[in-house]
């Protein structure tokens, strides 16, 4: 899929791994609609990408991933601006062990809320125009990261979520791709202030660490450049995109 002229949705938006996301899709020709909980931070930022990418071409919608009527309201402006969606980037999670159920809140079903929307405007079968729709989920959806578990499992549902929307895509006719994003660290503001996150895994900060050391930190446009490829790539359908410091590689599932 070329990017010129299609439009986007990017949830958590305003900082960090979603505003590269953002970014690397006004960089090669797509409109985006920047969705975010932080109001300041992404007006401020669609003032600097509009300006850098042409007016109209960066819309910024105050959107909770929580929220239901949020996330409808969104895509409804953003189908109205754009004339549809073409690409969702579902984006937007945090890591929080204390505040484990909010996490899940977010991290999966903010996913699932806002793909069962985006089906309704994307859907060939809902006279949508097909696309793709790729989730920022993890490396911990592959494997275990013993300090965070709910963060672990929320990624683990995102990438069995993915493979098996892609599945159901493929035999319903939706005309949408589903892939995964599954970077190791990188480097955000997520990756700060950790212990107190842990909740009561903090005594396995130094866990986290040295995972940290062994694994490396990579930067937001690696996962940007992953994006491109999912995006891009009518033949990717259900892939997790491992990205790590010393490359990428496609997940290997086991057969049934
Ligand atoms: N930083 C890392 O090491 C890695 C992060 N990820 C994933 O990448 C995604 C983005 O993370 P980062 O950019 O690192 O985090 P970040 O904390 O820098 O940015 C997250 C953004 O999401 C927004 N957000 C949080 N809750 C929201 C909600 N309820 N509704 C809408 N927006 C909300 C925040 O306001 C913020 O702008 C997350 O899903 C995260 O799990 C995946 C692998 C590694
Ligand atoms: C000390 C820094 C801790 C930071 C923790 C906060 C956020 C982490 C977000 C991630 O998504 C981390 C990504 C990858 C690491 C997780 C698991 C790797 C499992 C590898 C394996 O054993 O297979």
């Amino acid at each position: 899929m070329a990017l010129t002229g299609k439009s986007a949705v990017v949830t958590g938006a305003a900082l960090g791994i979603g505003k590269g996301l953002s970014e690397v899709l006004l960089q090669n020709g797509a409109k985006v609609a920047l969705l975010d909980v932080k109001e300041s931070a992404g007006q401020s930022l669609v003032e600097s990408l509009n300006q850098q990418h042409g007016t109209g071409s960066a819309l910024f919608l105050k959107c909770d991933v929580e929220s239901e009527e949020q996330l409808k309201a969104a895509f409804q402006k953003a189908t109205e601006t754009f004339g549809g969606i073409d690409i969702l980037c579902n984006n937007a999670g945090i890591m929080n062990e204390a505040t484990w159920e909010k996490a899940v809140s977010i991290n999966l079903m903010g996913v699932i809320r806002a793909t069962y929307i985006a089906l309704e405007h994307m859907s060939k079968l809902n006279g949508g125009k097909g696309g793709v729709i790729v989730q920022t989920a993890s490396l911990a959806g592959l494997g275990p990261f013993p300090s965070c578990p709910v963060y672990t499992a929320t990624k683990s549902g995102v990438v069995g979520f993915t493979r098996a929307m892609a599945a159901a895509s493929a035999v319903s006719g939706y005309g949408i791709r589903f892939n995964a994003l599954c970077p190791t660290f990188v480097q955000t503001e997520m990756i700060t202030n950790i212990p107190a996150r842990l909740g009561q895994f903090s005594h396995l900060n130094e866990v986290a660490e040295q995972l940290k050391e062994k694994l490396g930190v990579l930067s937001v446009s690696d996962v940007a450049e992953s994006l491109l490829e999912l995006v891009t790539d009518e033949t990717k359908n259900g892939e997790a995109l491992m990205i790590l410091t010393k490359g990428k590689a496609y997940m290997q599932f086991p057969s049934p």
